[in-house]
């Protein structure tokens, strides 16, 4: 359904001096999600999630290049096609609870969302309510404006938004932050049934340990890159994880003795040539200094390492 390869997202701005700058935050992500199944996009803060889903709804600011291949169901995307498919065909669950509109009520808004993603006036209304319901949402909230309500409240009105329409790709940037652990499981499970019914679902998230119990694939960034994309049920028990970053955060998790990576240096000189992660790789050799590995394919498995063996 979704095919995203090689993305590249680069800025451009001006300095004090007006010297033109280029930061490239994401560079070569690439990942696909079928129908029917959770794809799982996990990374540390600032590693290109929020950049990446806001690519994929035409979202990016004016300063912003991305190159690379985007295809949603087999058709080249462009960013005229974007806007097209937005809200309709591809729905967003944003970061940030400032994305609801504070001047309407909150049902208003979810129905308006039903009815820009394809469904008529007749069945809009029901399928508003239903959505209220599924996320436990009282009728009393559906008069309130944004304000009135809490953030885990907010954050399951913007679910409902995504949801209640007929979009096939639902993008869920951090559905769960904020919500308590019963809630939070209540959405992830709902955005399980999601797929279950045909959709694709990519579930942006930090939190490894609901990734693997929700998804089908994970695929890991780290720095803006894709450094591994393998099957869920791999990292069940850690056992076939290939890239040293994956590993680092398996072994982070509670269960698997809470270990930290070490703090990544301050970066010296040009690090366009290298693998990203060699900084605080305890595997890394001069090669993964001088030039950046590819992606590449173990067993099925997709990873970015010079080093990985199957
Ligand atoms: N408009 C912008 N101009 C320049 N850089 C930007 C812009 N928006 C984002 N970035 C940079 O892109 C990087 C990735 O940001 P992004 O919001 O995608 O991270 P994230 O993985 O979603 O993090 P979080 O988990 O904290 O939400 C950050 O380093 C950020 O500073
Ligand atoms: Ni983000």
């Amino acid at each position: 359904m979704l095919r995203v390869k090689n993305i590249s997202i680069s800025f451009t701005r001006y300095t004090k001096k007006r010297k033109r700058q280029t930061l490239s935050p994401v560079s070569d992500i690439s990942l696909d999600v079928q129908a029917g199944e959770v794809v799982a996009l996990i990374g540390a803060s600032g590693a290109g999630k929020s950049l990446l889903a806001h690519a994929l709804l035409g979202l990016l600011p004016k300063n912003a290049t991305m190159t690379g291949e985007y295809r949603f169901k087999g058709e080249h995307i462009g960013p005229k096609r974007i806007k097209e498919l937005r809200g309709r065909d591809i729905a967003l669950i944003p970061q940030s609870i400032s994305y609801l509109n504070p001047l309407i009520k909150v049902r208003k808004q979810v129905y308006r969302s039903a009815r820009l993603s394809g469904r008529c006036h007749c069945t809009a209304g029901e399928r508003c309510d239903k959505a209220f319901a599924r996320y436990n949402l009282a009728d009393s909230v559906k008069s309130m404006y944004p304000f009135q309500v809490s953030g885990g409240m907010a954050r399951r009105v913007l679910t409902a938004t995504a949801t209640a329409g007929k979009a096939d790709l639902i993008i869920a940037d951090e559905p769960t932050t904020g919500l308590d652990p019963k809630v939070a499981t209540q959405s992830l499970k709902h955005l399980r049934e999601l797929a279950e019914q045909g959709k694709g679902v990519l579930l942006i998230t930090h939190d490894l340990e609901n990734a693997v119990r929700f998804s089908d694939t994970i695929v890991v960034l780290y720095n803006g890159t894709t450094v591994e994309v393998t099957q869920a049920a791999a990292l069940h028990e850690g056992k076939s994880i290939l890239h040293p970053y994956t590993r680092a955060l398996w072994q982070a998790l509670p269960k698997n003795g809470f270990t930290a990576l070490p703090p990544a240096p301050p970066s010296i000189g040009d690090s366009r040539n290298a693998c990203n992660f060699a900084p605080r790789c305890h595997i890394a050799t001069e090669a993964c200094k001088k030039s950046i590995p590819t992606l590449r394919s173990i067993n099925g498995t997709m990873v970015r390492c010079f080093h990985a063996r199957s």
